[in-house]
This record gives C-alpha cells, structure tokens and sequence, in this order.
C-alpha cells in the first residue's frame, strides 16, 4: 500500500450503496461452498480464495450489467441459511470498518435468500443480528462504525410492495430504506410505483438504480414518477448535459478537460438542472461502471465531472467483491487518475453522511464529531 493509500485508509469514509451479496469474502464463499455442496465455477489449482477471487473479478469485467449480475449466483447461493446470512453480514462490517468506513448503508434482496426454507423476517432479522455482531467487534477493535440495511426488491420480479411492506416493519430494527435492483433495461422503475406510493404514505426512504446501464428516462422515472430520494448511480444523467454541439456523453474525457477551464460552456437539460438543483444525491461507484461499460475509465468517469459542477455526489463501492474495490481503492484511483485530492474525499463523505437514510441528528453528529475533525487534521493525500 503506497503512503497515499495509508492516509486515504485513515480517513473517516461514508459508504451509501454497497451490496451485500456483492461484498462475500472470497474464502467465506469457499467455505460455505463446502458445506452446502454448492458447486463453484472454479476448480483445480484455481479453487482457493484467490482463484475465487480473480474468476468473480474477470467475470464481471464484461462491459455489460447482465453479465455482472450472472456472477451472484455464487454469493446469494451460499446465502441461504440463517448462520450463512448472519456470518456474512458480520465479516462485512469488520471489513468496511478496517477501510476506515464509519458509517455504511449495506443493501440486499430478501427475496433471494428463501431457497432453503427461511421466512423474509427471518432473513432480515439474521443479517441485523450479524451487523449488530460486526458492530461490536469493530468497535473493540477501535474501528467504531455505524450500519444500517437496505432491503432491495429485483426489478425483474414482483414483490417490490411485500419487500416495501417488510423495510417498513423493520425501520425500527436496523432498516434504513428500501431499493430496487437488478437489470435495468425492460424494467423501468414505474413498474412497482405500487411500492414506492406506499413508502411515501408511510414516510419511509428509498433509493432506485437508474441511470447506469439505461439512460435518462430512467432517471425520470426514478424521480418524477417514483419519487425517489436518492439515485443508484445515476451516472447518465450526463446525457443531459450540452457541450459544444452535443452532449459531454460524446466526448467525456476532453468535456471533462473543458469543462474545468470554462464550465460556462456547458448547458444543463431541464432533467439535470433539476437533480442539481434539488440536490439529488447521487450514488456513484466508479470502478463498478467501468467494468459493467456505464464509464470508459476512472479518468473519463462523470463523477469528476459532477463534482466540478456540485452535484450532490457521493462515491461508493457497489460490490467489492465484483470489482475488487473498497471505499480506500475508489478514493485512491480518483486521486491517481482524476485529479482528486483532500478536499474532494471531504467534500464526498460529507454529502454522503447528508444523504444518510439516518435520524438528522445522528448525521449531524458523524459530520461534526467524527468526519471534520478527521479531516481538519489528515495530511494532503
Ligand atoms: O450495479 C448494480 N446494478 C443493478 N443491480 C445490481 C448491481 N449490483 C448488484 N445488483 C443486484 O442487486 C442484488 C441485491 O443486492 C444483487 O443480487 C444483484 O443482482
Ligand atoms: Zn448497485
């Protein structure tokens, strides 16, 4: 680890969208593996944690979101009973407090924990019990964090109102919010408006994946017609924004380069004036849209763009697993490739502590006790 990524890893991080079955540890999949029989797609000298590894890695670096979600199957089917679901939810606390994360708002789909016979309450009452578990570790290990769930429901299926009704029970109990997920093209988020009206009635949170791997009319949806508070992803919202004669989507990395010379040369579509101007959070995972083909690289990513522009971005790590990240090796690439520094990671974590699914004081008291200070005093990265 270069001095840089040491002073990146020693940083109060804030991390919104993060998946859990996109988080296993490589030797935890193994192991469960093991004991279910479930059947891998490594074997011979590659069927250790790092042959693991490097398949879920080369896999989902595929330049298509279908593609990167076929690669699931091998965490969500060692996720299926209650010890399984419990264990994971732990270690992965343990492993985005040791990345210097403090507070995390870790989403997954209940529904595709059933196949062994468990309830949806059990399924979210099991990983609870394995963050709260996290928890406690981490903070005597004096890696304090703070985890929240969000209950995710597959766009594909239909039981985005059951998975809503479910986030509402449990807010009490760890549940932060609710999301939609999986692949987005065919499946616009207006389809389960059922669910999203019935949070609304019940003052509840939630976020929708749109704009990664389909374009503006799904963050249109999204926001006009669902009503979401916050954006999964979001990224394409840049097809709203002129450059020259057309938009930065055509040329991202020069618009990119123009943009921070002359931002007056840009123009904002009636869609992207609004997500700046009612500060839509944006929850953007740079390394996860490079392989999945939503970004050309960490350098021509829009993130950079956005931020210029004060966009509420925040940056985040999707599936670690997938994408061999963490919130340490998202700020560090960003810094390396795109120009980023301190103020830029502050900036970051400090809209992202405010887009928190979390009681306004209890943000309140991340950004002023623990984020700032952490800050004030970290060396330049
Ligand atoms: O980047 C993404 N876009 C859309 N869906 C995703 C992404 N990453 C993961 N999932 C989907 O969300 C489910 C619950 O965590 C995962 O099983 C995966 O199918
Ligand atoms: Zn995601």
């Amino acid at each position: 680890m270069s001095a840089d990524e040491r002073v990146i890893r020693a940083l109060p991080k804030v991390v919104l969208h993060d998946h859990l079955d996109g988080g296993v540890r490589p030797a935890t999949v193994l192991e469960i593996a093991d004991e279910i029989g479930h059947e891998l797609p490594v074997d011979g000298a590659d069927r250790t944690a790092e042959g693991l590894a490097t398949w879920f890695r080369q896999s989902a670096d595929s330049g298509s979101l279908e593609r990167y979600l076929e690669t699931f199957a091998h965490t969500v089917g060692v996720m299926q009973t209650a010890s399984a679901l419990r264990r994971v939810a732990r270690e992965s606390v343990l492993d985005l407090a040791r990345d210097g994360v403090v507070y995390a708002e870790s989403r997954y789909a209940p529904e595709q924990h059933l196949e062994a016979g468990l309830t949806l309450d059990r399924v979210v009452e099991e990983v609870d019990a394995g963050f709260r578990e996290g928890e406690e570790e981490a903070a005597a290990e004096g890696h304090p964090i703070v985890v929240r769930g969000l209950l995710t429901a597959m766009r594909h299926a239909a039981k985005s109102r059951e998975i809503a009704e479910l986030a509402v029970r449990y807010r009490d109990r760890g549940v932060a919010g609710f999301d939609i997920a999986g692949a987005e093209a065919g499946h616009p988020p207006s389809r389960h408006l059922d669910a999203f009206e019935y949070l609304r009635r019940e003052n509840a949170h939630f976020t929708i994946h749109a704009g990664e791997a389909f374009g503006l009319p799904s963050i249109w949806e999204a926001l006009q017609w669902c009503g979401a508070d916050r954006l999964g992803h979001g990224v394409r919202i840049v097809d709203d924004i002129g450059f020259g004669g057309g938009t930065v989507t055509d040329d991202p990395l020069g618009a990119n380069a123009a943009v921070l010379q002359d931002p007056s040369q840009l123009r904002l579509g009636r869609l992207a004036a609004y997500v700046r101007d009612t500060r839509v959070p944006l929850e953007m995972c740079p390394h996860s849209n490079v392989q999945t083909g939503a970004a050309p690289s960490i350098a021509a990513h829009p993130i950079t763009l956005l931020t210029r522009l004060r966009y509420r971005v925040t940056l985040n790590t999707d599936n670690r697993l997938m994408s061999d990240t963490s919130m340490t090796k998202e700020m560090h690439a960003l810094v390396t490739e795109a120009g980023w520094d301190l103020a830029d990671l502050r900036w970051v974590t400090t809209n992202a502590m405010k887009s928190a699914f979390l009681p306004f004081d209890e943000r309140l008291e991340l950004i002023e006790g623990t984020i700032k200070p952490a800050y004030a005093t970290a060396a330049p990265a």
